[in-house]
């Protein structure tokens, strides 16, 4: 079989990394990172569900890399202090030394706090990030953000800590719920509406292939959804500046995950879909963008069987004012100014503290209204 692995660089220094994307990669999982093992033997955090569907694989694929591992809760709820603290204790105790290497096998949840967990343990180990769904292949397992969820907000406690090596299987993609795929699909979206209004387009057309498991669509998607990542944290690490629109959808989304307890009720990438119609819609309101554009948005995720909107949140939400107060945690403020990540048109997004608050209250109550 002819290997289609292809290999995004991040070029950030003496902290660069590959980003090796491809169907397979878990068989040759010992192949791809032992050049960067000190001695044979890894450590890896996964989550229940993921270590029950691979953990196997990635043994075998590990070859005579010893490997031990920590299963964790699946889902949201587990990246906060108390899983955190038992990942770092459970690290020391099976003496991962400073030159050892941790492995992040699993979706978002488990790459934030893994890497958090690596960037925290005797001041700093090395991590590789191993995704497992397609939020955290398109996205959260690149650019060394990592961290876990405080009460008072999402990520808020955190560090950049950039992966060694991230090995994206686009074969594990298969095992996904539905649910979980076109979660992850949101973060896929958020590319093409932030700055590739091409790939808007393609995703337009091939969005219901990729779902259905057309792997060369599957593999464009993320391969395209990562060099558009590498190249904004290339120019901005630690987000200073452009980074920011990556964010897209996120101001919304982070309170809304916030205000449902990051229960089942919202998967992650479900919020960010959501933010990101809001987002364009925000844009429409302070005549930003044309009218096609929200509703094109809308229409794409709507013809995805995606969440598009606060009706499809079941059970209680805030009013506006409290979920304002919940974006007034966000970590992109400044000065007490909330900036946000708005569209002059698909493909054409920007950062701006420039918002009126009664616009984004005005946004959020008609958006409740709905419900
Ligand atoms: O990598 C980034 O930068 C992003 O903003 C990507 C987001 O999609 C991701 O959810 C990120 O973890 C959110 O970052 P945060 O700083 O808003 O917590």
């Amino acid at each position: 079989m002819t290997d289609t692995t292809e290999t995004v660089h991040v070029d950030l220094g003496s902290r660069s990394y590959d980003v090796r994307i491809g169907a397979g990669l878990l068989a040759r999982a010992g192949a791809e990172i032992a050049p960067f093992l000190k001695r044979r033997r890894v450590a890896v955090l996964t989550d229940e569900t993921v270590g029950e569907l691979h953990l196997d694989a990635l043994r075998e694929g590990l070859d005579d890399i010893a490997m031990t591992a920590l299963a964790l809760p699946a889902g949201e709820a587990t990246k906060g202090w108390p899983q955190f603290s038992r990942a770092v204790d459970w690290l020391l105790a099976e003496k991962v030394e400073r030159r050892d290497i941790v492995v992040a096998f699993g979706g978002g949840v488990i790459g934030d706090l893994a890497g958090f967990a690596a960037a925290v343990l005797r001041r700093g180990v090395r991590f590789v990030q191993i995704p497992t769904s397609l939020l955290a292949q398109v996205d959260s397992s690149v650019g060394g953000k990592t961290g876990i969820n405080s009460v008072h907000g999402k990520n808020l406690i955190g560090a950049f800590h950039q992966p060694a090596l991230v090995l994206a299987d686009i074969g594990v993609l298969g095992t996904l719920p539905a649910r979980d795929f076109l979660s992850g699909y949101g973060e896929v979206v958020k590319y093409g509406l932030l700055g590739d209004a091409a790939f808007f387009d393609w995703l337009e057309a091939n969005g219901p292939a990729l779902a259905a498991g057309d792997m060369a669509a599957r593999q464009y998607a993320v391969r395209r959804s990562v060099e558009m990542k590498a190249r904004i944290v290339e120019r901005d690490e630690t987000e200073e500046g452009d980074r920011a629109l990556l964010n897209l959808g996120h101001t919304f989304c982070h309170a809304l995950e916030t205000a449902t307890g990051y229960s089942d009720r919202l998967l992650h990438g479900e919020g960010v879909a959501i933010g990101c119609a809001l987002a364009f819609e925000l844009s429409q309101r302070l005549g930003l963008c044309s009218q096609e554009a929200p509703s094109r948005v809308r229409a794409h995720l709507k013809a995805m069987g995606m969440k598009t909107d606060l009706a499809d949140i079941p059970g209680d939400l805030p009013d506006a004012e409290a979920l304002l107060a919940l974006m007034a945690q966000d970590k992109k403020i400044v000065d007490g100014r909330l900036r946000f990540i708005l569209a002059r048109g698909i493909g054409e997004a920007f950062v701006t503290s420039d918002v009126p608050g009664e616009a984004v209250r005005k946004v959020l109550g008609e958006a409740l209204a709905r419900r």
